[in-house]
């Protein structure tokens, strides 16, 4: 008999196209597992080509540990007799289609939205799923910092997460429910049809700028990754984007789904203006009406005005709406900041890109309104884009006084290499004022206790992340607790 866990395999595999069955449909599947190493009697494990080894490879490990089937591109050369083997073009759009079936469709059962773009995802998600509960609705959250379902919170591994723990966590949201959940869409996740077999009900493009080119090589295939996320919405989805971006209608050129635009520059469906921007708040002027925000930042305008458009475009009252977002606070580590007892400003914020490292700068350089200086600690990720190094130096010399280059997440590269890497983008008129300090604490603790009253620091790179990935091990760390340290220190003295 089935259980709430375990489902016939025939029942799961018909939203398959062209695949060969080999062996019996008839057989009992407790669990969808993508790693040999976790299998166990009962599994259909899923053979998939990665970027280090080949799934393919752990086949006969896998039905030496009792699985009871197998997703596969091409068959073990002794096959098994009692295990069934499911053959199919590619593995990894099979298991998305297969892991909705299994867990019973929760996507359509849900109101989905998911928002891609290089940055502003998290904020965009995170603005959603806290206004929609003040909206009254049980809410479900997938982000880069954290799974939420309600007040309960599921550390995240990834931006997205593969289609089985993605499936398996709308399931829960369901169980709990929930009838919205807010989820980011990462290029990696389109790609790797992470999101196949998932119904949304809409869809936001944030922007597209510079990064991931390790993966997907050219920027090309870069924007064709976030429009293959358009291109799967069913007609009845709403498909917003922001049209400031010259991508912008590249994304949605093939979208089945409605077209919706936002814009701070032109006409929209959501048109916003900035009245003004400061520390203390922003004002701004969407179609027609005038709010005030707590967060600040011409980024966040954009990320304000998708998630008016969106909530608009799921039914909600403009004027509510408005409301509930004027309250909200950013996400953990997005242009947070913290004030010393004599008023140096510190911002720790995620920029982690060249158009988010300077659109942060940015916003510091119109919020600044005297001789404050602006001093910038930022490091770029190890086995991450090695493009992006010198390009956030050079930007992090463009706008700050001084620069601290430090260390990020090296994770296996040498963190002296990275450091080597971005100086290159330093232009020489800015030598005197950079200063390369590997060890990220010995930087911000540098940073603090130089600093005058008034100046800004902004520590970039890490926001909300705690800990320091190196050579695959993660150590404790956070920019916001080495900062509020070195605060504290100031008075100790
Ligand atoms: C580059 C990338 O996306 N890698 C993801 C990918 O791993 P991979 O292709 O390297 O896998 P692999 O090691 O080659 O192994 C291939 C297959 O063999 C299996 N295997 C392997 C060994 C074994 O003994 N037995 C076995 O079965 C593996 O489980 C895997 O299924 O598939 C894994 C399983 O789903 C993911 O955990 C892994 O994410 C890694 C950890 C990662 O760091 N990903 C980042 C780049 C990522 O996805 N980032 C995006 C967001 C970025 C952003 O927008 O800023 C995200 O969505 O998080
Ligand atoms: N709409 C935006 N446009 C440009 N930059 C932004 C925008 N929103 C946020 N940022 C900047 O990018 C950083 C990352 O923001 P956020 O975490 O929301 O992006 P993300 O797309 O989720 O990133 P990731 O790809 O790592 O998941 C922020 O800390 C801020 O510096
Ligand atoms: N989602 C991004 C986060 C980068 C964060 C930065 N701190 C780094 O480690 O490079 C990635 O995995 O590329
Ligand atoms: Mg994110």
């Amino acid at each position: 008999m089935e259980t709430n866990q375990e489902k016939n395999l025939s029942s799961i595999l018909g939203d398959l196209k062209d695949a060969t069955i080999h062996g019996s449909g008839d057989v009992i599947i407790k669990n969808i597992i993508l790693d040999s190493r976790k299998v166990l009697p009962g599994s259909l494990f899923v053979a998939l080509r990665g970027t280090q080894t080949d799934g393919h490879q752990y086949i006969t490990t896998a039905t030496g540990l009792g699985a009871s089937a197998i997703l596969c591109e091409e068959l073990p050369e002794n096959p098994v007799g009692e295990v069934t083997y499911i053959q199919v073009a590619d593995s990894a759009e099979a298991m998305g289609q297969i892991a909705a079936a299994f867990y019973g469709y929760p996507s359509g059962k849900l109101t989905l939205v998911g928002v891609t773009g290089t940055n502003g995802k998290t904020s965009v998600a995170t603005f959603l799923f806290q206004l929609f509960r003040k909206l009254g609705y049980r809410c479900g959250l997938l982000s880069t910092v954290q799974n939420q379902i309600e007040d309960e919170i599921i550390p995240s591994t990834h931006t997205t997460p593969d289609s089985v723990a993605l499936n398996q966590l709308l399931s829960k949201m369901l169980a709990s429910n929930c009838s919205h959940v807010f989820m980011e869409v990462s290029s990696h996740s389109v790609a790797q049809h992470r999101i196949t077999g998932l119904q949304f009900a809409g869809g936001i493009f944030t922007n597209i700028t510079h990064d991931h080119l390790d993966f997907h090589k050219t920027f090309d295939n870069y924007i064709k990754a976030k429009k293959g996320f358009f291109d799967q919405l069913p007609k009845t989805a709403f498909a917003l984007v922001n049209v400031d971006d010259r991508r912008g209608s590249v994304m949605v050129q093939n979208t089945k789904a409605k077209i919706e635009t936002y814009s701070l520059q032109t006409l929209a469906t959501f048109k916003g203006k900035i009245i003004s921007d400061t520390l203390a708040g922003m004002h701004m002027e969407i179609n027609q009406q005038e709010v005030w925000f707590r967060v600040i930042g011409r980024f966040n305008a954009y990320n304000l005005l998708s998630v008016y458009g969106a909530a608009v475009l799921l039914g909600e009252k403009p004027a509510e709406v408005l409301t509930e977002l004027s309250n909200l606070k950013s996400p953990p580590g997005r242009f947070e900041q913290f004030h010393s007892k004599d008023h140096i400003v510190g911002i720790v914020d995620y920029a982690h890109t060249p158009d988010a490292l300077e659109n942060v700068l940015e916003t510091i350089t119109h919020l600044r309104n005297g001789n404050e200086r602006v001093i910038t600690i930022v490091g770029c990720g190890g086995n991450r884009d090695a493009e992006k190094r010198p390009k956030m130096a050079a930007i992090a010399c463009r706008y700050s006084n001084q620069v601290i280059l430090t260390s990020d997440n090296p994770r296996f590269e040498d963190p002296l290499n990275i450091l080597e890497q971005m100086r290159k983008g330093v232009p020489p008129l800015d030598y005197k004022k950079t200063t390369v300090i590997p060890d990220r604490r010995e930087a911000i603790l540098k940073a603090g206790l130089e600093a005058n009253p008034e100046d800004i620091i902004l520590i970039a790179g890490k926001g909300h992340e705690n800990y320091q990935d190196i050579q695959g091990v993660k150590h404790h760390f956070d920019d916001k607790e080495v900062l509020l340290e070195v605060f504290e220190k100031r008075y100790s003295n």
